[in-house]
């Protein structure tokens, strides 16, 4: 256990950080997957950001240039949505706006390892997946993953190492969830503990909580690795205080919204658990 100043440090980052999204209610644009769509965007309503689930590649020019930051997400991906995925993340990446990559079953195929491999090629500010995806995505070849669902086969811890890699070789911040959420440059490693174990049987948790990171990055682009951190913190608070009230995945789903939306500075500070790994 981190040391008490430690942890009223983070808690004021935390809220600091989280504070300036409902302040400035970036707009996100989130290129994603059929399933995540409704939680994804309601997870960013609550949090006081702007979703715009803007896909087409024909508005793209226009419209990604105005936004405050970009998620992208594989988990439904085609041959038509990919055009529109990199075309968005290269004027991102040209504009400088922050823009994040939730690499969903990248083992699945390799149609997906590929198109994940070129997306982290365009460089973005962080990635975020599951254990199975970072380990997947930080080895060269598609046949090192076990895992070739959406679901982890591995625990978060199991993939500090290759979150680190994977941080190194593509210069973004490197985001791992699980029971403890890992957060890397490559060099340091944060673990936010919060969260519950539920969390993992409502489909799109996972899509949520990067789309929750494009926005806290949205509002602190110079510091993406404590922007990631609180994030995951957040979402992992929500989920401790939706569990109280929820009697399975269905409730527990729309008590954590709830939790998100009403969160106050003092319970978080209470609940928030980071520690330096
Ligand atoms: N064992 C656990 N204990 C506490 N929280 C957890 C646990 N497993 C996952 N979580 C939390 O659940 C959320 C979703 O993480 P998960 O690793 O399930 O993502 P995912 O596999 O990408 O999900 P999806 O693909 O369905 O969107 C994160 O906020 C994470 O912290
Ligand atoms: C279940 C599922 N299949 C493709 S994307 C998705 C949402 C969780 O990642
Ligand atoms: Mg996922």
């Amino acid at each position: 256990m981190e040391s008490n100043t430690e942890q009223l440090k983070w808690g004021k980052t935390v809220w600091k950080q989280f504070s300036q999204v409902r302040l400035q209610s970036p707009l996100i644009q989130c290129i994603t997957n059929f399933v995540s769509m409704d939680l994804m965007a309601n997870t960013l309503l609550s949090a006081g950001a702007s979703p715009a689930m803007v896909h087409s590649i024909e508005e793209i020019p226009d419209f990604t240039p105005r936004v405050t930051a970009l998620c992208i997400n594989v988990g439904t991906l085609s041959p038509s949505s990919l055009p529109a995925m990199i075309t968005a993340a290269k004027i991102c990446s040209q504009l400088n706006i922050p823009w994040v990559l939730d690499p969903v079953a990248v083992s699945a195929s390799a149609f997906r390892f590929d198109a994940c491999v070129q997306l982290v090629g365009l460089k973005p500010t962080v990635v975020r997946g599951n254990a199975s995806e970072i380990i997947a995505l930080s080895s060269s070849s598609l046949e090192a993953s076990a895992a070739k669902g959406t679901d982890s086969t591995h625990d978060s811890m199991d993939a500090v190492e290759a979150a680190k890699l994977l941080a190194r070789t593509s210069g973004a911040i490197v985001a791992v969830s699980g029971a403890t959420d890992i957060v890397t440059d490559g060099n340091q490693v944060v673990g936010a503990h919060n969260g519950v174990a539920l969390m993992q049987k409502i489909t799109a948790t996972g899509c949520s909580v990067t789309a929750l990171i494009a926005a806290f990055v949205a509002v602190d682009k110079t510091n993406a690795l404590d922007a990631a951190v609180s994030a995951l913190a957040v979402f992992g608070v929500a989920g401790e205080l939706g569990m109280k009230m929820a009697k399975g995945p269905a409730s527990l789903r729309m008590h954590l919204i709830d939790a998100l939306y009403g969160l106050d500075e003092a319970t978080l500070q209470s609940h928030v658990n980071i520690t330096r790994l």
